[in-house]
């Protein structure tokens, strides 16, 4: 096997890894510091940290999604899939794992429909269905979390070690260390503006390569080119279970084999994650459909185009000199880990593009970590500390146990990962294996706030029985279609993963459903509405810090300016640790009010959703349509100018939208600069005894 040699030196790996995380943690630090200072919202408050105080706006929620959605595997195993499978792999990769982003924006409203305070969604199953359930499903969100973050790291190492020759056990360590100290340092909302940044480099270096590769690279430079080398590498290295063994076409079965993988594993890695969850908590009640809507079609840009950039690349590129591994094509190992991408960068732009890819995964890696992070963080302390261990904690201790947890997830995601290595478990397979054990869990866990009949029985033997079936499905697939061997090997096979995913998750299903039927429950969703609502109404007393009632006072003297909704709106949504009592709902959370939102959300997700995964693939499909040069080129096209409006939503669209916010902070700023200070200082004397007067 013709190894790929590092191509940087290993300092470049250890300064990427340390000094752009410590970059990151210092850009948290000072953004933490402004939002404290020249905004209502601070992070000293644990309502703050964890929810942002229920009031982001869609398009930075968009861009978060993409950011916590974007792994190490959206840009490795993409590509892995079209060098593999030719044009249907980034298809299928972007049309499996779209979908789940898309239909959770139904789940998004019925959260602020049926349980507008929670903090967590496994609060909303404690609620319904009491402790056994909560336990269940709390060790299905952490294997969730593990996997993804494991993962994350995993793929992150293997390509660093591959660039750079960075020790991998050093990678795996040192990626957490910046933004565990990004995520402790500025929560929530400022790990959004973290992420914004991140996503922000991450298209700038997609477009880079896109118009590298197709606009003035001189071995492609164009889709005719590019159209024209798959084809000689279709002669010479055909794909097996595509038409002709051709790489321009849809009619490839084990590229449909894998969509249908990622439709399920992905299902369970969007709905069982409480990273999504918390930015439906975290957006405002009316635009949160919306944000999914647009968050899932700026994602689907990033696979598809990246992988048909670069995926296409390493194709095309196996037999020029250029390549990595020539005269070898990528060995079966070095593809599962995940090294198509690299290689391609390598073999088109050298040491420049070998830079590139690391920073873009660098930033891939990141931002989804930080998301993993605090959602796990949010587990810990919210359904683990304060139901289990201290229901009277006060908002201080909170914020002190989310700082804790969020470290210890961080070394639980270093040491997964350190094991999965020693024992050879790469991305490639971790990523088949995902959706078999966690697919049984899927749809108790989306009924359980969409459907009042669900019951606890239903939902907890759906879960487990869904999982159970999934193992055996997988194992024993595995082991039929390999002479009864079970090995790393035989368990990574696209057959036996995808008998797994659909044994579990269709389980899963049919049993929580059945047993509903049979014994149904009739739940009072008002049970689930009032979670978090005897706290909001009663803990503006002995608990809150000095802070936090000088802030109270801050927000109602605002909120009694007739022009200030946003304020009364996070007000009555909990958005500080010290409320004032007798909450009600804002005018847009009440469940009435957002029908329509609702209505809005199963019509766009369930059409986008037909659209991707049966109106345009299984046609083509059965057709066995093989592209023409026409058709690869205007295939090119609407990838290159899908990947712009996704570059707008994330960039340009969350700038519009917080145009008052960057000025009220930027006029803080400037009144600082000439007034030394003074009137900040003033403002927040006013505030405080204020607080005291209300006291
Ligand atoms: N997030 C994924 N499935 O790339």
């Amino acid at each position: 096997m013709a190894e790929v040699t590092a191509i940087l030196p290993q300092g470049v790996g250890y300064g990427v890894v340390l000094g752009v995380g410590f970059f990151f943690a210092a850009f948290m630090a000072i953004l933490a510091q402004i939002q404290n200072r020249y905004t209502q919202y601070s992070t000293k408050t644990s309502e703050e940290f964890n929810t942002a105080s229920r009031s982001v706006k869609p398009g930075l929620i968009a861009s978060g999604i993409v950011s916590a959605w974007t792994w190490a595997a959206t840009l490795l195993q993409s590509c892995t899939v079209a060098y593999e499978y030719g044009v249907s792999g980034p298809f299928w990769y972007a049309s499996g794992a779209t979908v789940q982003i898309l239909l959770f924006a139904i789940l998004g409203v019925k959260v602020k429909q049926n349980a507008p305070r929670c903090h967590t969604y496994l609060e909303i199953i404690y609620t319904r269905y009491g402790s056994t359930a909560h336990w269940v499903f709390m060790v299905f969100a952490f294997i969730t979390n593990i996997l993804v973050g494991s993962q994350l790291l995993l793929g992150g190492s293997a390509v660093v070690t591959a660039l750079t020759g960075m020790n991998v056990y050093a990678a795996v360590w040192l990626i957490p260390v910046g933004v565990t100290v990004y995520v402790v340092l500025g929560g929530l909302r400022a790990t959004f503006l973290c992420d914004y940044t991140h996503t922000f480099i991450l298209m700038i270096i997609m477009l880079y390569f896109i118009f590298e590769v197709y606009a003035s690279s001189p071995l492609i430079g164009s889709p005719r080119e590019m159209y024209n080398l798959l084809k000689i590498a279709a002669a010479q290295r055909p794909v097996s279970g595509n038409t002709d063994g051709s790489y321009m076409t849809l009619k490839s079965n084990f590229a449909l084999i894998f969509g249908v993988i990622q439709l399920c594993s992905g299902s369970g890695t969007v709905f069982l994650d409480q990273g999504y969850w918390q930015r439906a908590i975290a957006s405002r009640p009316s635009t949160a459909v919306r944000a999914y809507l647009l968050g899932g079609l700026a994602w689907y840009a990033i696979p598809f185009a990246f992988a048909t950039t670069l995926g296409l690349s390493a194709v095309a590129l196996t037999g020029h000199s250029s390549f990595p591994t020539y005269p070898n094509p990528l060995s079966p190992s070095q593809v599962s880990a995940g090294l198509a991408a690299p290689t391609a960068a390598v073999a088109l732009l050298g040491k420049r593009g070998a830079a590139a890819l690391l920073i873009i995964l660098f930033m891939a890696v990141t931002s989804a970590a930080s998301s993993e992070m605090i959602a796990t963080s949010s587990i810990l302390t919210f359904d683990v500390y304060k139901l289990h261990i201290r229901p009277d904690a006060p908002p201080s201790t909170m914020i002190t146990v989310s700082h804790i947890m969020i470290v210890v997830f961080a070394f639980v995601m270093a040491i997964v990962a350190s094991i999965w290595q020693a024992i050879g478990i790469d991305l490639g397979w971790l990523f088949l294996f995902m959706g078999v054990v966690i697919g049984g869990a899927v749809v108790p866990v989306a009924l359980t706030i969409c459907w009042k009949k669900q019951t606890k029985a239903a939902a907890i033997t759906g879960a487990i029985v869904g999982c159970a079936a999934g193992l055996f499905a997988w194992l024993l697939t595995a082991a039929m279609t390999n002479d009864g061997v079970l090995s790393v090997a035989t368990t990574g096979q696209e057959y036996a993963s995808v008998a797994g995913c659909l044994a579990s998750i269709c389980t899963g299903g049919i049993c929580t459903v059945g047993i509903s039927l049979w014994n149904p429950d009739d739940f009072d969703w008002e049970i689930t509405r009032a979670i978090n609502r005897v706290l909001d109404e009663s803990s503006s007393s002995s608990s809150s810090t000095s802070e936090e009632t000088a802030r109270a006072s801050q927000l109602r003297e605002k909120e009694k300016d007739p022009a200030n909704v946003e304020v009364r709106e996070a007000r009555t949504q909990g958005a500080d640790d010290a409320p004032l009592p007798g909450l009600k709902f804002a005018e847009d959370e009440h469940p009435d009010k957002l029908r329509g939102a609702l209505k809005f959300a199963v019509i766009g997700s369930f059409s986008l959703v037909a659209i991707m995964d049966i109106i345009v693939p299984l046609p083509m499909f059965f057709s066995q349509y093989t592209f023409s040069i026409k058709f690869f080129t205007a295939w090119v096209v609407i990838g290159i100018i899908w990947a712009f409006c996704s570059a707008f939503v994330c960039i340009f669209l969350p700038l519009i939208e917080s145009r008052a916010a960057i000025f009220e902070v930027g006029g803080g700023l400037i009144r600082d600069v000439f007034t030394g200070g003074r009137d900040h200082r003033k403002r927040k004397v006013m505030a405080e005894s204020g607080a005291k007067g209300d006291a």
